[in-house]
């Protein structure tokens, strides 16, 4: 899915009336018609609404819904600024409700008043993507009273205070939503830490806005959906043997962190390669090949990798808990000058490449590293904010060709010719210790199997994130372990054959 700018969006809208032969007004009425559906599917047993409307076209989606939901017999009031300039089509939907007895529209300034009921959903229709400027006066303090609410909240297209595109100043006022409903696609902001936090669940509503302008318009920002997935997955031959699936090998662990090999070898076998091999020190020889019976162990030093002795033709994931030690350090590094192939590295293997600037030199193109915002900033500096780390990761993924996946809530694909997938499966029950080190295990396996590193790096953080969602589903988010994540992805595998293969065929 692609993901447009503002201007983009306002054009996709233009666009859609046109090709559609629809008005502006009659494009709203598909929103609001979209958002009711949404609100009475989810909230059938609340029956109190109080919705917040704006001026502009978002302020015209709200007195839209306002009035399907008070003919669907909901309790609804309204609360607005009769003395703005309202847009044309926010105008028309006005007075509709105002033409509604029963339907009453409150003056902003009576909400600090009012007496909401308990169960009143808070509804944002206060600015959408034509905010233009940080919210300040009275919106602001509208905003910041509507937040401190103890209510369910939820946004229309995207909460109040946030732009689709750009990152906000300190001290921002932002209408905090539990929910967000917004229409056709993502928006960049949404994916952002210091913006998505605002946004809560996001559900995509869609409009049919124009799929040809969809397919013409340009974007070098998109969302990992299933659409993609579809087409980049490959099911398995029946008349393949285990020489069809390549070879992968994890090179990781010392003493004390063989824990991590462990999580990345599983998670490796159980992405599906052939052969897979584990390159670690002897210490770990027993905890692994008891954990770990379908792989090979080939030794790599005492307590520590120091000798990258690499099976012939095989596909290496680098650095969970390698350690840092100056032996492996040297070997690492030689084993880099000698190596062509794309490689996948992290952790460890990404501090000991953060030492010197000419080290990243080394890394072979078309290799995927996967730092966390931490390792990144060891390895490029730091930055401001993830809109600003997300540009800086950009620049390097061209100045050294490889694939950038930088992991967060939503980890980004960055390729080397500028182009940014974010995924959007994946949940805070990963935030644990040994989460990455799956998706090293995962990206790498797939890589031996033939995908192309874009593919492997953009399928293989989709996979780890479905993994870790069926492993909060079934176990919660807290209680949920890198392990159960790991035994997960076959069901992922299961999913995807069941219900995305058969979405994706063309026949
Ligand atoms: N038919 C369609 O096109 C469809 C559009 N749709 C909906 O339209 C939304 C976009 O609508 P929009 O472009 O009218 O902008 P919107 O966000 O409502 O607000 C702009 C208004 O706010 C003002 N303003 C801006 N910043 C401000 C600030 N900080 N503080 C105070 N005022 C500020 C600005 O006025 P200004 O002062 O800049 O002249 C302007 O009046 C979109 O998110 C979706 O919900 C859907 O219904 C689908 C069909
Ligand atoms: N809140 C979250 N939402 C989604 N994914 C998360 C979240 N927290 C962590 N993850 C994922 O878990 C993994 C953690 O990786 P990392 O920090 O390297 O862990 P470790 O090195 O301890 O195994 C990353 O893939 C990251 O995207
Ligand atoms: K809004």
């Amino acid at each position: 899915m692609k993901i447009f700018t503002s201007d983009q969006i306002k054009k996709w809208d233009e666009f859609t009336m046109r090709s559609n032969g629809i008005s502006s007004l009659e494009l709203m009425e598909r929103a609001a018609h979209s958002c009711a559906k949404w609100f009475v599917q989810n909230y059938f047993e609340i029956n109190s609404f109080a919705i917040f409307c704006g001026a502009g076209n978002n302020g015209g989606d709200g007195f839209a819904i306002a009035r399907l939901l008070y003919k669907k017999g909901f309790e609804v009031i309204l609360f607005a600024d009769e003395s703005q300039v309202y847009s044309e089509s926010a105008a028309i939907n006005q007075k509709k409700c105002k033409d509604i007895s029963g339907l009453e529209i409150l003056k902003f300034e009576n909400a600090n008043n009012f007496i909401f009921k308990e169960n009143t959903i808070i509804v944002d229709a206060l600015f959408g993507i034509g905010l233009n400027r940080p919210i300040q006066g009275k919106f602001a303090h509208l905003i910041q009273f509507l937040n401190d609410l103890n209510h369910l909240k939820i946004s229309i297209d995207i909460p109040s205070g946030l732009m689709a595109d750009e990152m906000i100043a300190d001290q921002a006022v932002v209408f905090k939503a539990n929910d967000t409903l917004t229409f056709q696609s993502w928006k960049k902001s949404m994916l952002h830490p210091e913006t998505g936090i605002y946004c809560g669940n996001i559900h995509v509503r869609d409009i049919s806005l124009s799929e040809e302008f969809n397919s013409l318009e340009p974007s070098n920002e998109l969302v990992i959906d299933e659409k993609i997935i579809g087409e980049i997955y490959q099911p398995r031959n029946e008349f393949s043997h285990k020489g069809t699936y390549g070879k992968a090998t994890v090179v990781a662990g010392s003493y004390g962190k063989i824990g991590a090999v462990v999580l990345a070898t599983k998670a490796a076998l159980k992405s599906g390669s052939g052969l897979t091999f584990i390159l670690a020190p002897k210490c770990g020889y027993e905890i692994l090949q008891i954990s770990c019976p379908e792989a090979m162990f080939i030794s790599g030093g005492e307590n520590e990798v120091v000798n990258f002795s690499i099976e012939e033709n095989s596909t290496l994931g680098i650095g969970p808990g390698l350690g840092t030690h100056s032996d492996t350090e040297k070997s690492f590094l030689n084993f880099l000058k000698t190596c062509k192939n794309p490689l996948v590295i992290d952790a460890d293997a990404l501090n000991i490449l953060s030492k010197n600037p000419d080290y990243l030199k080394l890394i072979p193109k078309s290799s995927i590293i996967t730092p966390h915002p931490k390792e990144f900033a060891r390895l490029f500096g730091p930055t401001e904010n993830s809109f600003a780390r997300l540009d800086l990761a950009r620049e390097k993924a061209h100045e050294l060709q490889i694939y950038i996946v930088l992991k967060d809530h939503h980890t980004q694909v960055i390729t080397p010719d500028n182009r940014v997938f974010y995924n959007i499966t994946g949940n805070s029950g990963m935030a644990k210790g040994g989460s990455g080190d799956a998706l090293l295990g995962i990206i790498t396996s797939l890589l031996a199997q033939s995908y192309s590193p874009e593919n492997a790096a953009i399928f293989g953080a989709w996979l780890h994130g479905k993994a870790g969602d069926f492993a909060a589903e079934e176990f919660s988010k807290e209680a949920m372990l890198p392990s159960d994540l790991i035994d997960q992805i076959g069901n992922v595998f299961k999913y995807l054959n069941k219900k995305v293969l058969p979405k994706n065929r063309k026949d």
